[in-house]
């Protein structure tokens, strides 16, 4: 076993301090070959499929890979944007406005993305902070349920870095802010401003990613934890239990996955006769094919081509000044006890030791 060379240790430097912002991931273009690599790397993880691998290995290769892969490119061509891929797109911004709303409220952070498939990769970025100096290292991930499919996979990711590497950084973890106050205002602030434009619909629908049921019964959490941040952010909005419902979307494969679905359930809805559906994703935080592919544009035509009269997207908070300030809340929550707000005092004089350290340093690489 080896490990990773290390950078040079610095006596008294000022231990940094980084937050991830970690999303899923998406192909680095809406082409067959570049969706069949992310793809591979998503689909292989053995979180997100629990199928004994020498099946799957079969199954992926000779079936999925070679037909999805065209199919999903022509789905992501469809929504993909002069800047690149909407998931990306968004999570780079939401890092960077992170960055100067925590720097704005006095943290001495730094603020990065990584995805967990595809590019910028997490193993890249957590060699860039290591450079940098970061000895205590935040993880965000986009996903506001947990889910052992999504959060559980970044942090098998983190750990599996990290066993390569001799001196590793503080680490933590946010696991779930589902019911987190700040998050269901964002949402709730973004209801309320759509329906401050058009009017109120007359059903709401949460519409959730899926898992395979599977899993709940096995103890995954995501089931309970959408119902709540639904139950929650109704509360909110002072929705009765008939103004509004939950789904999941995108079911894969043939098992049975979480109920009710989105799109029959739409459809079942516009054949009762109900004339406007909103839907809102709560569990995206950022537009991405799920939402604008699979809701806005088929679950539209899925409700209206079975006799709808109004279909409306509520938009991801991507941007969202709530959202930013929200994720800012949820990260001043975890960051509980390490000095990100350093005293001007102590600052001088751990730049001062760290230059000295740094000067003893580059004496004694002189001399050998
Ligand atoms: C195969 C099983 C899958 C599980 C389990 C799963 C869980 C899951 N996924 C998200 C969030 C996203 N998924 C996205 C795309 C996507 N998801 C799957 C499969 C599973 N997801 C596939 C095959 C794909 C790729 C697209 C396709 O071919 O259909 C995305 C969008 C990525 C993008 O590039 O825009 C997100 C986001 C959650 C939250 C979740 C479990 C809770
Ligand atoms: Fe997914
Ligand atoms: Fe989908």
């Amino acid at each position: 076993m080896s490990f990773r060379t290390e950078p040079p240790y610095i006596h008294g430097s000022t231990p940094k301090t980084a937050v991830v912002l970690v999303n899923l991931g998406t192909p680095d273009a809406p082409t067959t070959s570049a969706v069949r690599r992310y793809l591979k790397q998503f689909l292989s993880d053995p979180r997100v499929v629990e199928i004994p691998r020498a099946i799957w290995w079969f199954i992926l290769h000779l079936i999925i890979l070679p037909f999805r892969s065209g199919q999903s490119a022509r789905k992501y061509a469809s929504i993909w944007s002069n800047e690149g891929s909407p998931l990306k797109v968004h999570t780079e911004k939401q890092a960077k406005l992170l960055n100067g709303y925590l720097g704005e409220r006095g943290h001495k952070v730094k603020v990065v993305y990584a995805m967990r498939y595809g590019q910028p990769a997490l193993p890249d970025v957590l060699r860039q902070l290591k450079a940098d100096g970061c000895e205590r290292i935040l993880f965000l991930p986009a996903y506001p349920q947990y889910s052992g499919t999504t959060t559980a996979s970044i942090f098998d990711a983190v750990f599996s870095h990290y066993t390569q590497e001799r001196n590793v950084p503080e680490l933590r973890f946010i696991k779930h802010y589902h019911d987190h106050d700040a998050y269901i205002r964002a949402l709730r602030k973004s209801v309320l401003a759509h329906w401050d434009m058009v009017g109120r619909p007359d059903k709401l629908v949460m519409s959730f990613h899926g898992v395979p049921k599977r899993t709940l019964t096995l103890g995954d959490p995501y089931h309970c934890e959408c119902h709540k941040t639904a139950r929650l952010l109704a509360k909110e909005l002072e929705l009765t239990p008939d103004q509004y419902m939950v789904t999941f979307q995108s079911r894969f494969g043939k098992a049975e996955w979480l109920q009710p679905y989105t799109a029959p359930t739409l459809q079942k809805l516009a054949k009762e006769g109900m004339g406007r559906v909103d839907v809102i994703c709560p569990g995206f935080t950022s537009d991405c094919l799920e939402t604008l592919e699979e809701i806005a544009m088929e679950a539209r035509h899925d409700f209206m081509s079975a006799g709808g009269k109004d279909f409306n997207y509520i938009g991801c908070l991507n941007e969202d000044d709530a959202w930013i300030k929200a994720m800012a809340e949820i990260t001043e929550l975890h960051l509980i006890g390490w000095p990100t707000i350093v005293p001007p005092s102590l600052r001088e004089e751990q730049e001062q030791q760290a230059h000295i350290s740094r000067e003893e340093a580059r004496r004694l690489g002189a001399d050998q």
